[in-house]
């Protein structure tokens, strides 16, 4: 799977390429003599070049070129590569190309890579750009190999040169017995053939191993394969497979006998699977209920089946502790997808499943565009998380696009999280969604006899009253002295998130929220001002220590900026601790290394007694039974973020971390400090209870339109000239109202997903706020502006943005983005 090596040089072709209607027929030699019609996605990232174009095909080409290959076109006088979507005897064959011309039509100039691609493929990527308002081209590149983005450059002197793909293959060479050199035995002075022979005996081995084991075999191996006792063979090494840990808890060995929450989780998948509709399963099971063995399990009977199945995990869990589980289950049979791969593992990973030798994925959300065969099940665990909105375009959420995979390949989909996103709670709740059942599975327990831990809510404001300066309150500092005594391990959670501090009244726990948004108002160093991030609000403010300092509901003169940082709480927890005590620190400071991660995660394993203390990162996935205490240093940081999904985030956040405590035979406690015990978040958290506080937000969110019932979409525009983009900015929002208000579009039922039940409380038609400036107003130079469209759940509001883009027009000096069902509004 590589681009030809060698460069490819190009004379400047002078003739465009063939437009839809035929406006410049100029016909070629190779055009009249076509073996066949290719429609072609040309990649040039403009959104108005996201429809393919005709190309003809010579017969010599004829064999390279299927769907899914990437060839080199000539484009409006230049060269350009483009992916093959469609192929056709005939121009009638081809979408959009009966009215034209054979004679008209240009023809293919090379073939570039063969195919890397399906026609499924196509399908997915057509969803995605229409979907999330992004250039085809741009959603085709996502299905190519790693690393193999061809590129062509026009050079000085007007010729065209294709750069080849900077990842190779590598190969190896394997030695191993042949039938007849099984009952071979050497003579007895034969010491290098009797070593060779007993290092084969339990199988194949590769010749760079024979060499760092036994230095030099090359004579001996070519010795014995001349008399026909070994043959060496030469093979595709695949990089990024021997990823080997010391943790404990890595191994995957099936437990003797299921609870009877992952039996239920388990029929639901098997009965979702006999349907093959693509319908969702949500295994809504508390922490350590046991989800990754209803995953593996169900994974067993898909392979069985010879069918593969994809697994995405949030970044931050692949660690070798989930690696481990599915590689000792499953073996070579399994690929793995996280940004740490060098780029070669990376290409070797996704060649190993496009080779059809690994049949399980387990990665990022971008492990969706691997090179599938026969796709029987898709899983993506902790789907509650973030990360599987991607920050860039195409700006898709990998539920939806699962959710959209699920039903092109009659596959289930299974959704598990101990916090289920709420657009997943209300669409079970309405019991189907874009076609298709959405069924909750509960499993409330845990295996083997383990309890959730108890939860200690440690009221700050009384600690403070009580004259504390302190970080730990004496239930937390109780905790850490009795795992030290009792030699255990515990975790510490500090979650310094967001860039703008905020300020809290460290007398009564008030933090100044907006009037109009109930969100939590955001400091701003600079102007001394509290902001609202949804609607602008604006009030100044004086912080303690400033003179004139007041709490707006008390008046205390204690209204703090908000501020710690996990390094100030390792140097206390180092001072506080006895030296024997290993504290390891895991942030995005201590993990910018590759392995850093890992090594972390090992140190604690293998530590008698120690804490480990991180941001988020270690809130999910990890599973050490010796963990008996968590502790949560400030839980409000998490509580008063500047967001309508703020109560959402945090319980899920508290509910994970509380959940890596207790996890073995001794029962785990579990420390929440804030100084809002009465939120209902710490409240439904302290009772593992989400009932205390998901119906009051869910109510406030329908009230005020927000997801999960309506769709949120956040148009960003960027430029380094103030005005110029605000004008366009105006310009954009005008023509978006224009649309929207002629067009009263309900998306086809099935394609983005509409629930009459969703829909009928939302308001009817899209709603355009703005434009205004983005929280953050300016980045890099550049000013942003935003544009934000609320719309009922079944609106095609894709389209409108689509139209409302291109009858503005790009310009050079302002780069918009477009962000469907967004996440990030800053
Ligand atoms: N049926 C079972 N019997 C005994 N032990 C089990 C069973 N199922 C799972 N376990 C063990 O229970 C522990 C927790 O399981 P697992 O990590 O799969 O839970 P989880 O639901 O994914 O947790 P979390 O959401 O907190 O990450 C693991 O050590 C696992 O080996
Ligand atoms: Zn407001």
């Amino acid at each position: 799977m590589t681009i030809p090596d060698q460069l490819t040089l190009f004379g400047a072709g002078a003739e465009g390429a063939t437009r839809r209607s035929s406006d410049r027929p100029a016909p070629t030699a190779q055009a009249a003599s076509a073996a066949c019609y290719v429609s072609v996605v040309v990649d040039i990232p403009a959104r108005a070049l996201s429809e393919p174009f005709t190309y003809a095909v010579s017969g010599d080409l004829v064999d390279g070129v299927k769907v899914g290959a990437t060839v080199l076109v000539s484009f409006a006088r230049r060269m350009a590569a483009g992916y093959v979507i469609a192929c056709a005897g005939t121009p009638d064959g081809l979408a959009g190309a009966e009215s034209l011309d054979p004679s008209s039509i240009k023809p293919v100039r090379a073939v570039l890579a063969e195919p890397a691609f399906s026609e499924q493929s196509v399908a997915v990527a057509r969803w995605l750009s229409q979907t999330y308002v992004a250039p085809l081209s741009e959603c085709l590149r996502l299905f190519l190999p790693p690393g193999h983005t061809p590129r062509v450059r026009r050079l000085e002197d007007g010729t065209y040169e294709v750069e080849r793909a900077s990842v190779q293959e590598v190969h190896q060479r394997v030695v191993a017995l042949t039938e007849e050199g099984r009952a071979f035995v050497p003579p007895e002075r034969a010491v290098r053939q009797r070593q060779l022979v007993e290092a084969l005996a339990c199988g194949p081995v590769t010749t760079s191993e024979l060499n760092a084991l036994y230095g030099g075999m090359s004579a001996t191996v070519k010795a014995l394969e001349r008399r026909g006792v070994v043959t060496v063979e030469e093979r595709r090494a695949w990089r990024g497979c021997d990823a080997s840990t010391t943790l404990s808890s890595a191994s995957g060995a099936a437990p003797a006998q299921l609870t009877a929450g992952q039996r239920r989780a388990l029929s639901a998948i098997e009965h979702a699977r006999g349907l093959g509709r693509g319908d969702v399963v949500v295994v809504d099971g508390v922490t350590g209920s046991g989800k990754t063995e209803v995953y593996l399990a169900a994974i067993e009977r898909v392979l069985a089946e010879g069918k593969s199945a994809c697994v995405l995990v949030p970044e931050i869990s692949l660690t070798a502790q989930t690696v481990g589980r599915f590689r000792s289950r499953f073996g070579d049979a399994v690929a793995i997808f996280h940004s740490r791969l060098s780029a070669g593992e990376r290409l070797d990973q996704w060649d190993m499943v496009h080779a059809g030798v690994a049949r399980v994925v387990v990665g990022a959300r971008s492990a969706l565009f691997c090179p599938f065969r026969d796709l029987g099940l898709i899983v993506i665990d902790e789907e509650h998380e973030h990360t599987y909105k991607q920050g860039q375009s195409p700006r898709y959420h990998a539920r939806e696009l699962a959710a959209y995979m699920a039903s092109l390949y009659g596959c289930p989909l299974v959704l598990g999280s101990a916090t289920p996103s709420f657009e997943s709670l209300a669409r079970c709740a309405a019991g189907s969604f874009g076609g298709v059942s959405w069924t909750r599975v509960e499993m409330p327990e845990r295996p083997a006899g383990a309890t959730l831990p108890r939860i200690v809510i440690a009221d700050l404001r009384r600690e403070f009253a009580r004259g504390s300066r302190s970080m730990f309150s004496k239930p937390l500092l109780d905790g850490l002295m009795r795992v030290v005594e009792r030699r255990e391990k515990a975790v510490l959670l500090h979650n310094r998130r967001g860039f703008a501090p905020f300020l809290m009244c460290r007398e009564c726990g008030c933090v100044p929220t907006c009037d109009h948004c109930s969100t939590a108002l955001t400091y701003h160093e600079r102007t001394h001002t509290l902001e609202c991030h949804t609607c602008g609000a604006v009030h100044p403010v004086r912080p303690y220590p400033a003179p004139g300092s007041a709490c707006p509901r008390c008046g205390s003169r204690y209204l703090a900026k908000m501020g710690m940082g996990t390094q100030q709480i390792e140097d206390a927890l180092r001072s506080l601790l006895p030296p024997d005590v290993a504290v390891i620190r895991m942030d995005a400071d201590s993990t910018k290394a590759k392995g850093s991660h890992q090594r972390l995660l090992e140190e604690f394993d293998a530590a008698e007694c120690a804490v480990l203390l991180g941001t988020q990162m270690i809130a999910k996935g990890l599973d050490f039974p010796e963990v008996t205490l968590v502790g949560v240093v400030m839980a409000d940081y998490a509580l008063k973020m500047p967001d309508f999904r703020a109560s959402e985030r945090a319980f899920a956040l508290l509910e994970q971390v509380s959940g890596r405590a207790g996890r073995g035979e001794r029962a785990g406690e579990v420390v929440i400090q804030t100084y809002l015990p009465d939120d209902p978040v710490i409240r439904a958290v302290a009772a593992h209870d989400r009932s205390l506080f998901v119906p009051a937000d869910l109510a406030q969110r329908a009230e005020l339109g927000y997801p999960p019932y309506v769709r949120l979409v956040n148009v960003v525009c960027r430029g380094k000239d103030r005005n110029v983009t605000e004008r366009y900015v105006e310009a954009l929002a005008e023509k978006i109202r224009a649309i929207a208000s002629q067009e009263h579009r309900v998306a086809p039922a099935g394609a983005s997903g509409l629930s009459a039940a969703l829909a009928a409380d939302s308001t009817e038609r899209p709603q355009v706020l703005g434009p205004t400036t983005c929280v953050i107003e300016r980045a890099k130079d550049r000013f942003r502006f935003h544009v934000m469209v609320k719309c009922p759940v079944g609106y095609d509001i894709s389209r409108v943005l689509s139209r409302a883009l291109s009858e503005v027009g790009a310009r050079r000096d302002v780069s918009v983005s477009v962000d469907v069902d967004a996440y990030d509004l800053m």
